[in-house]
């Protein structure tokens, strides 16, 4: 099954690639299986609506001969009817043969069409539902498990790929996926099946008048064909478009402050444009060309009428003999102009399912262990052992420069670290390395002495807080925000770690307090405000490792002790390896890590590493001097 999956992410092929891709038509069926029982009883009904169809003009037909000569007919006159041949009504009901028609029978006749009607209509109706409604279960697995899929890409996989081009798979073409599935199966099995029944009581009826009729069909299918072609190409691109357009919305919604400190709204609207307009233009060209076949083929089919009426005058046929042939045809009409798409529907079913599976079945790059155990809770310890690493390239080789090479450091339980140097020098990476967002090259990272690889991720990471610069908050309540750090935490709890992290005091202000829901209109949270609740979710987390990245920058002195407060109090016990520019607020450090080029340049105490090491020494001197 997995062979069958391209290696390349369908966006980023080329119409001639696209038009080779194959249904994975395994991996839809696993999504169809605990439904398969709805599915067939779908298709079952969707077969007997089609068959329903022959029989509905077998009865009109009667209806139409006991009807239009119904005031002088006795219901013994044989009627002649397609496929049965000379059907008796009287035999058939049990009246007499000389019993007249009248008024009551006409009636009695005519009402059963709309009920004829219905059943059909009923029948319709119930193989759409049961076909939709799997169709609609399997829309919810699918996206859930793309979205779950997504979610457990390391975050090498995020870093090169656009947030919204995932949306767009997640929402958009698991729906494409999903509904143009569903579709194909019905077309495929209704309507081939609608034509042949209709045809099959045509032919019984009057062979040479439908034999004439197909002459002109295909006539009618011709522009289809034709215009078929050209709209395929559009359907594609204008998937395509969507996906940039999502990418650009995504962009700008997140980097609105960016968008609108640089004054860009118009540059970022002349970008969305770009793609809505070749969207649009897409899209016309699309409905231009499918809408175009409705009155050329109508055109073409009433010269067929024409000619019919021509030939039935030739006969001395009746009229309503006429009329049941001509609805007969129409009611072709419609299943063959869904048949007619059922290529280009195919085509963009194939492209939303193979971009869908790709990321579906997209092995993330960390993974665990077969059978790993979970990481215990650990007293904190933490080793680099000659650990090297490079990041990727897009196409998954590692780049030449080495983010860090040869690290090696030995943290203790329950002491604060610092790492410094200039920027670029690997202190984010080592980060990165322990939350085992990436593997080392070579080397091991050690928790307690366990290799972090040879335990489960999530086990790690539950030894791990983390602060960081760029404090996320969701748009949800400053509660929940907090209760992020831990799910199960109680409102008291949250409550306490808030006290603990000086939020307390100004949640107490905000409109709403704890539920005051963040980014809502009077709740919108300065920098250290944010912080001071990322700090109070590290709290309520209590994780023997706790990662301060540069937690303290960019903040007035006022804030910044308050901060470092909090930071201390959540501190306690644990071990802290804290990242930061400015020197003043790790000066009572346990040990400072000077990293130069990926490399540990220097390991001391504040007052050793003004002795020791130049480069300390020239950091130091920088920020004095400032
Ligand atoms: N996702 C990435 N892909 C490719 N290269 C990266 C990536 N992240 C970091 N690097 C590179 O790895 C090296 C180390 O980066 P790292 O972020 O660890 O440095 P840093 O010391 O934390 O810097 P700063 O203080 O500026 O945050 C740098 O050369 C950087 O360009």
């Amino acid at each position: 099954m997995a062979e069958a999956l391209p290696t390349k992410n369908p966006s980023q092929m080329t119409d001639a690639e696209i038009a080779q891709l194959k249904m994975p038509y395994g991996r839809i069926l696993v999504y169809l299986k605990p439904w398969l029982g709805r599915f067939i009883l779908g298709v079952v009904l969707g077969i007997g609506a089609a068959a329903f169809n022959g029989v509905l003009i077998i009865a009109i037909s009667l209806i139409f001969q006991l009807v239009l000569d119904g005031g002088s007919q006795t219901l013994g006159e044989p009627l002649k009817v397609p496929i049965l041949g000379e059907v008796n009504i009287a035999e058939l009901l049990g009246f007499s043969n000389d019993t007249k028609v009248g008024l009551w029978g006409v009636i009695f006749a005519c009402a059963c069409i709309p009920v004829l009607m219905f059943i059909n209509g009923f029948l319709e109706y119930l193989n759409k539902y049961c076909l939709a409604w799997v169709g609609a279960k399997m829309l919810f697995h699918i996206r859930s498990d793309v979205f779950r899929s997504i979610l457990r890409q390391s975050p090498a996989f995020f870093s090169h790929t656009k947030a919204g081009e995932l949306m767009q798979t997640v929402f958009n073409q698991s729906r494409v996926a999903q509904t143009n599935a569903v579709q194909l199966v019905q077309l495929l099995t209704n309507r081939p099946l609608t034509i042949i029944a209709i045809l099959y009581v045509l032919f019984a009826q009057d062979w040479f008048f439908t034999l004439m009729s197909l002459v002109i069909f295909p006539l009618c299918l011709a522009p289809i064909i034709t215009i078929g072609r050209r709209v395929r190409k559009s359907g594609s691109r204008e998937e395509k478009e969507v996906g940039t357009m999502m990418t650009t919305m995504h962009e700008s919604f997140t980097g609105i402050r960016l968008v609108k400190a640089y004054a860009r709204e118009s540059y970022e609207v002349k970008r969305f444009d770009r793609a809505n307009r070749t969207m649009i233009q897409n899209m016309l060209r699309w409905t231009r060309a499918t809408e175009l076949v409705g009155p050329i083929v109508e055109s073409v089919a009433s010269i067929g009428i024409a000619a019919g009426l021509v030939y039935f005058w030739m006969q001395q046929r009746s009229a309503g003999e006429l009329i049941v042939l001509v609805m007969a045809l129409t009611k072709i009409y419609p299943p063959a102009k869904e048949l007619s798409k059922v290529n280009m529907l195919m085509q963009k079913t194939v492209f939303a399912v193979n971009k869908v599976v790709h990321l579906l079945d997209r092995a993330a790059d960390i993974q665990d262990a077969p059978n790993a155990p979970d990481l215990p809770r650990i007293k904190g310890a933490v080793t680099y052992e000659n650990v090297s690493f490079s990041y990727s390239n897009i196409d998954g080789k590692p780049l030449e420069r080495a983010a860090v090479t040869g690290v090696h450091l030995e943290l203790a339980p329950g002491k604060f670290y610092a790492l410094v140097g200039p920027s670029g020098a690997g202190k984010s990476t080592l980060f990165s390395l322990l939350l085992r967002f990436y593997d080392p090259a070579s080397g091991r990272v050690l928790m307690d002495g366990i290799d972090i690889k040879t335990v489960t991720q999530d086990s790690v990471r539950d030894n791990i807080g983390l602060v960081s610069q760029d404090t996320f908050l969701f748009h949800d309540t400053i509660r929940e925000n907090i209760r992020y750090g831990r799910l199960d935490a109680t409102n008291e709890e949250i409550l306490a770690a808030a006290k603990k992290a000086h939020a307390h005091e100004f949640i107490q202000q905000i409109q709403g307090g704890y539920d005051a829901v963040v980014g809502d209109a009077g709740c919108n949270l300065s920098g250290g405000q944010k912080q001071r609740l990322s700090i109070a979710r590290a709290i309520l987390r209590n994780a023997p490792i706790l990662l301060l990245d540069e937690a303290t920058s960019a903040l007035d002195t006022e804030t910044e002790k308050i901060i470092q407060e909090a930071i201390h109090t959540l501190s306690e016990g644990k071990t802290v390896i804290a990242i930061a520019h400015r020197l003043s607020t790790i000066m009572e450090a346990d040990q400072i890590v000077v990293m130069k080029d990926g490399q540990v340049d220097a390991v001391g105490s504040h007052s050793e590493l003004l002795k020791t090491s130049v480069l300390y020494q020239k950091l130091y001197s920088l920020q004095f001097n400032e």
